[in-house]
């Protein structure tokens, strides 16, 4: 279970960006998190996986408080923790399969790692997660021969090797068309229920992330102005959420921006 108590995150040039968060999510949940840009839905995300350090209240991932780990700890919270861009971040001149192999990278002895080694099991722990995102096929193809939702599913491959409990994503699908989106936000739905892996994903598209997150959180300037379920949003939730930017449609100025990128 991830559990925030009054945490509030303060960055260096005195920005506010995280106000008094009390929040409990479990393990296996879906939860989409909504709002403006520049709400704190990043900052809240990073916050989980240290790529961020809180600077009041706590944070805890299982029972563990976050701030206290250090090199060694952070590894590993890392490893239990996968994490999706909206850029992907692969390499995108290397094959599909070695991209995922970069994900066993971080555990591997340096010798190893000098000369680029895997072991058999790593060669098949990687084809096995091409094929739960249904791109076995692609497998010795380079990245950049792919479309940008094959090339969002190596990245998802990519953290599913590592046999995280929790997905991180952030904007997973802001650069993909509504098809492609919807692709990809059916298989986070299909690791998420068959792997029971808790996602917790950054999403500026309402209406993908109501029809498929159970559970909703709605940010606005730092502070949690809506949790609960998805089912249960209501127009006036998203007024409160987005503050007037929202059309009858359900689409935010920030929507239309990512669709047309
Ligand atoms: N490194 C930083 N230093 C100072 N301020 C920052 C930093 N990163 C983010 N901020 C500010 O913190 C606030 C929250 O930013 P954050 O990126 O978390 O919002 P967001 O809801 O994810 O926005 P978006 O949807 O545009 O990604 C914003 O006002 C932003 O400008």
């Amino acid at each position: 279970m991830i559990e925030f108590k009054q945490v509030q995150k303060q960055y260096p040039n005195g920005l506010l960006a995280l106000k008094n968060i009390n929040l409990q999510i479990k393990q296996g949940e879906y939860v989409a998190i909504i709002g403006l840009s520049g709400a704190g839905k990043s900052t809240l995300l990073r916050c989980i996986n240290r790529m961020h350090d809180i600077t009041a209240g706590s944070l805890t991932v299982d029972n563990v408080e976050i701030s206290t780990l250090k090199g060694n700890g952070i590894r590993q919270l890392r490893r239990n923790i996968g994490m999706i861009f909206q850029s992907f971040n692969l390499v995108t001149r290397i094959s599909v399969i070695n991209n995922v192999l970069v994900s066993f990278v971080p555990q591997m002895p340096l010798w190893r790692k000098i000369l680029g080694i895997f072991t058999e099991q790593e060669k098949k722990q990687a084809l096995m997660a091409l094929d739960k995102v249904g791109i076995l096929d692609k497998a010795y193809i380079r990245v950049d021969q792919l479309s940008g939702g094959q090339q969002q599913r190596v990245a998802l491959a990519r953290t599913l090797a590592q046999d995280p409990q929790i997905i991180l994503a952030d904007e997973p699908v802001a650069s993909l068309d509504p098809l492609t989106a919807n692709q990809v936000m059916e298989d986070f739905k299909r690791i998420n229920q068959e792997l029971s892996m808790t996602v917790i994903m950054n999403i500026h598209h309402v209406e993908l992330a109501l029809d498929y997150a159970t559970r909703v959180i709605g940010i606005h300037d730092g502070e949690i102005v809506y949790d609960g379920r998805s089912k249960d949003i209501t127009d006036e939730i998203l007024e409160q959420i987005y503050q007037g930017s929202i059309d009858k449609g359900g689409n935010t100025a920030d929507v239309s921006e990512a669709v047309t990128n």
